[in-house]
């Protein structure tokens, strides 16, 4: 098969998990007999320092075009000073999203079995832990009105019926694959939206009545997701309420290096990118962990094209680096960012 993907590097940390997961890809695609084809495109502050904008017309249209996306972070100090839509993370990452209308962001939380001693729970308190985050990803308080006026500040938080209703079905699709629970979380003892967001999910739950919904709200989730992980299967909930969560959720993983994600339509595009961002702190020093780069890589593979038997092969291929302790100095290992790459393309290719 001709694997045809959008890779955006972006900034950051970005370039470098990114040349990771190719590499990974390149071994998956030698050892499977399949060719790669790479669109390599500027994106956010890479983009800007071009001279272009930081979601040029060329990298979206290679984006809509191929429907498969590989994207590293965007955004850091270098461009801190912009404003709005001149912004890497509003005038690049948010757009795409928007505009390719990737709604179901896909987050999941299920340590490595080599990682359960490296969260601050103990073994035995994780063990089992095997959760999903349904994230809404195109509307909420990132995508309203916001400006500065006589008054201060202010950013709107939106949601239609239509948009909560859309990542509700989505939720309870996926936990009728699994565990047939969901946990819908919400801050509906304040918000207007969270009213709407529980009332709409209310609603949906009743067309699946094997799954169990439980609704919390987003302060006291964070506390749950800490004290008793392993009682959640999809955990449905907003956009600004799903990204908190799953960096917090990292931290039950063993670092925020390992998580992967998917962003998904009702159509066949799909983007995928590690949860972290562009870790400024530890850019251009080989430290970053490439691992949620080289797993989104393996869901595009499974998702985008299918490549069911790849995916996994990638996905032994991490388990027995991490187990093996192939890993960057975030999980406590001393392999650079290179290294894990190497390591993780070459238990594919023993594998084979
Ligand atoms: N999807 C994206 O493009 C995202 C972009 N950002 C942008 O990234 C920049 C930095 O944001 P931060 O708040 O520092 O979040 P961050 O996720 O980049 O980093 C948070 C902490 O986790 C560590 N970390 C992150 N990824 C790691 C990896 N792969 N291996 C080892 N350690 C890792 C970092 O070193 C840092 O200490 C900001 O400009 C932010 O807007 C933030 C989140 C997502
Ligand atoms: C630019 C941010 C909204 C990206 C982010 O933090 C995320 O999607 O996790
Ligand atoms: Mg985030």
């Amino acid at each position: 098969m001709n694997i045809q993907f959008t890779y955006l590097p972006g900034d950051g940390i970005g370039p470098e998990v990114g040349a990771a997961a190719l590499f990974v890809l390149e071994t998956v695609s030698d050892v499977f007999a399949h060719s790669l084809q790479i669109e390599a495109q500027l994106i956010g502050g890479a983009a800007i320092d071009a001279g272009e904008k930081p979601l040029p017309d060329a990298t979206f249209e290679s984006c809509q075009r191929t429907g498969a996306i590989l994207l590293g972070a965007v955004g850091g100090p270098k461009w801190d000073h912009l404003t709005g839509a001149d912004r890497p993370e509003l005038g690049s990452l948010l757009p795409l999203r928007k505009r390719l209308n990737l709604y179901a962001n896909i987050r999941p939380c299920k340590p490595y079995d080599g990682l359960l001693d490296r969260a601050p729970l103990k073994r035995d308190r994780l063990e089992g832990t095997d959760f999903v985050v349904m994230r809404e990803l195109t509307g909420g308080i990132y995508f309203g009105a916001k400006g500065r006026d006589a008054g201060g500040a202010y950013d709107e938080c939106r949601y239609s019926e239509a948009e909560v209703e859309r990542i509700a079905i989505k939720a309870f699709d996926l936990a009728m694959q699994r565990r047939r629970k969901v946990t819908s979380v919400d801050k509906s003892n304040v918000l207007e939206t969270s009213r709407l967001w529980r009332e709409t999910v209310e609603q949906v739950s009743r067309r699946y009545p094997e799954v169990t919904l439980e609704h919390l709200l987003v302060d006291a989730m964070t506390m749950h997701m800490l004290t008793r992980p392993t009682d959640f299967d999809v955990v449905l909930t907003e956009n600004m309420f799903g990204d908190i969560l799953t960096d917090e959720a990292s931290v039950l993983c063993g670092s925020m290096g390992v998580i992967p994600s998917a962003s998904l339509s009702d159509g066949t595009i799909g983007l995928f990118e590690p949860i972290h961002g562009s870790a400024p702190d530890i850019a251009g020093q080989g430290k970053a962990n490439p691992i949620a780069m080289i797993l989104s890589a393996a869901w595009m593979l499974r998702l985008s094209f299918g490549l069911e038997a790849e995916a996994s092969a990638i996905e032994a291929a991490v388990a027995g680096a991490l187990d093996a302790s192939e890993v960057t100095g975030d999980l406590g290992g001393a392999l650079t960012t290179a290294e894990v790459g190497r390591a993780v393309a070459q238990r594919v290719r023993n594998a084979a």
